[in-house]
């Protein structure tokens, strides 16, 4: 699991290190592994022109001291500083060891630029003249390495309401970020480093799967299993209007771990159902759980839906069902599956506004309807009721295509019909939906078909590695 925490976090895990210490040992260890992941960048460090920038606090720290080390190594180091004091120690080390102070003139020739403006200690936005450095670097196509996180975004909340750095690596100290994980700020810190620096920390605020969480958590069928106990999912969905979504939810739904789908809608549809995929039974009975909504268009029953969230089994909402989610019950085991534009309209805000504070709206939406929302995206938010949140980031940008969220839907609804919980299938839906995306996709144009047929080989490759 990936592990993001709060800056509140990550202070008292620090200071209660620092106690144990020797003064600066914290910003040694970060320096040492900033400086290997600069020349790993770099692929040299003797004879690199590196530009630090170089703000007020500890980041500084961190970029000064790294810069030491690469100019041991024969780097040309040069700290750009930007305000009106730097890390005293630091700076001194540097010009010790043959390091000078330039001017933002020196950002052009550089092989690259290491952003130490802020780090979790900044607040969002950058002053004009770390911006009009920042843009420097950017139009001289100069890659940025940032310190920690990009200076400029909202370390706690991925939010980026000002200018901010762009980095094409981010090199972080002893556990993730919650900017690392969640967009916009995530897609602004390209791949992230993480250096050990030995904090011991509580439980994370926020997480992310990784390949093994997924084995882990994955429901294999064992040699007693049969159709019925590997569970069965219940689908309405589709509409004489869009039959197609109850086509392609259905294949997602047979890409995930169940022995059979039942399928509840109007004859012509379940007729189309059953043409494309044989195996689907249209005939009533016990399910595990059902999803509800997608293409439901004007068949949706407002009444009906309710009556099934009031039930036991578990009920993912997409698309159209969504319409049915209310504030006043109790939605332990429901799922709801909504894009921006769906929450905007839940939550009765603007969809720019979710969309610039994804997090936020996601917890706001799972607390009020006292459901776990998935909130669909190129980071994918999942938020439990009681606070819990898993992110997912690895989907290419080619699954926005029509009938994607069909495909997820049934895949989700696939994981909380064999029985798990909301959280899990939501996070496992979502890994394996960009799982498959990114398989079918190989870096070119994708259909929603595809994504559900690459599911099975997605599988196979993330339980068998
Ligand atoms: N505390 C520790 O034990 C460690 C901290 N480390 C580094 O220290 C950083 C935190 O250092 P600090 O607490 O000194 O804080 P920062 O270096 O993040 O920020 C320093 C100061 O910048 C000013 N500032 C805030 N927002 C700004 C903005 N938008 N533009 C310009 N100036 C702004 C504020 O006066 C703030 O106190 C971490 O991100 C990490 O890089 C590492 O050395 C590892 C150990
Ligand atoms: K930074």
């Amino acid at each position: 699991m990936r592990r993001a925490h709060t800056v509140e976090q990550v202070r008292a895990a620090e200071a209660s290190l620092m106690a144990r210490l020797p003064e600066g040992t914290l910003m040694q260890r970060a320096a040492t592994g900033l400086a290997v992941a600069i020349s790993n960048f770099l692929g040299r460090a003797y004879g690199a022109r590196v530009v630090l920038l170089i703000g007020s606090g500890d980041n500084g720290g961190d970029a000064l001291y790294a810069g030491v080390r690469l100019a041991r190594r024969g780097a040309h180091v040069t700290a750009v500083l930007l305000s009106e004091k730097a890390h005293e120690a630091g700076l001194e080390a540097l010009l010790a060891v043959g390091g000078r102070v330039g001017s933002p003139d020196d950002i052009a020739r550089a092989d690259v630029v290491v952003d130490g403006i802020v780090g979790i200690g900044g607040r969002p936005g950058l002053r004009p003249d770390a911006a009009a450095a920042v843009e420097l670097a950017e139009s001289h196509n100069v890659p940025i390495v940032a310190v920690d996180v990009p200076s400029g975004v909202d370390v706690d909340t991925g939010e980026t309401p000002g200018p901010h750095v762009r980095a094409d690596l981010t090199v972080t100290f002893g556990t993730h970020k919650i900017c690392h994980l969640i967009d916009p700020a995530a897609s602004a810190c390209g791949p992230v480093h993480l250096v050990d620096i030995g904090l011991d920390l509580p439980q994370a605020s926020v997480e992310s799967l990784q390949d093994a969480d997924v084995r882990a958590l994955y429901p294999v069928p064992h040699g007693e299993s049969d159709k019925y106990s590997r569970g069965v999912l219940g689908l309405m969905a589709g509409s004489t209007q869009y039959p197609g979504a109850a086509v392609i939810a259905t294949a997602g739904a047979l890409g995930g771990p169940i022995g059979m789908i039942r399928y509840v809608g109007p004859d012509a549809v379940a007729a189309e159902v059953r043409a494309a995929h044989p195996e689907i039974v249209a005939v009533e009975g016990r399910v595990q759980a059902w999803a509800v909504g997608s293409g439901l268009g004007d068949n949706l029953d407002v009444p009906q839906v309710r009556e099934l969230l009031e039930a036991e089994e578990p009920v993912i909402l997409d698309a159209d069902g969504l319409k049915a989610l209310d504030d006043s019950g109790d939605h332990e085991g429901v799922l709801a599956t909504p894009h921006a534009g769906e929450l905007a309209r839940l939550l009765g805000v603007e969809r720019s506004t979710v969309e610039a504070e994804r997090l936020k709206h996601a917890r706001l939406a799972a607390e009020r309807f006292d459901a776990t929302v998935l909130l669909k995206g190129a980071t994918t938010v999942i938020a439990a009721p009681d606070g819990h949140v898993r992110v997912n980031g690895n989907a290419t940008p080619w699954l926005a295509t029509a009938g994607a969220g069909d495909v997820l839907a049934g895949l989700c609804g696939a994981f909380l019909a064999a029985g798990l919980t909301a959280l899990d299938a939501a996070s496992l839906g979502a890994y394996l939906h960009a799982a498959a995306a990114n398989l079918a996709s190989d870096d070119g144009p994708i259909t929603a078909l595809s994504v559900a047929a690459a599911l099975p080989e997605a599988t196979r490759q993330l339980l068998q590695p």
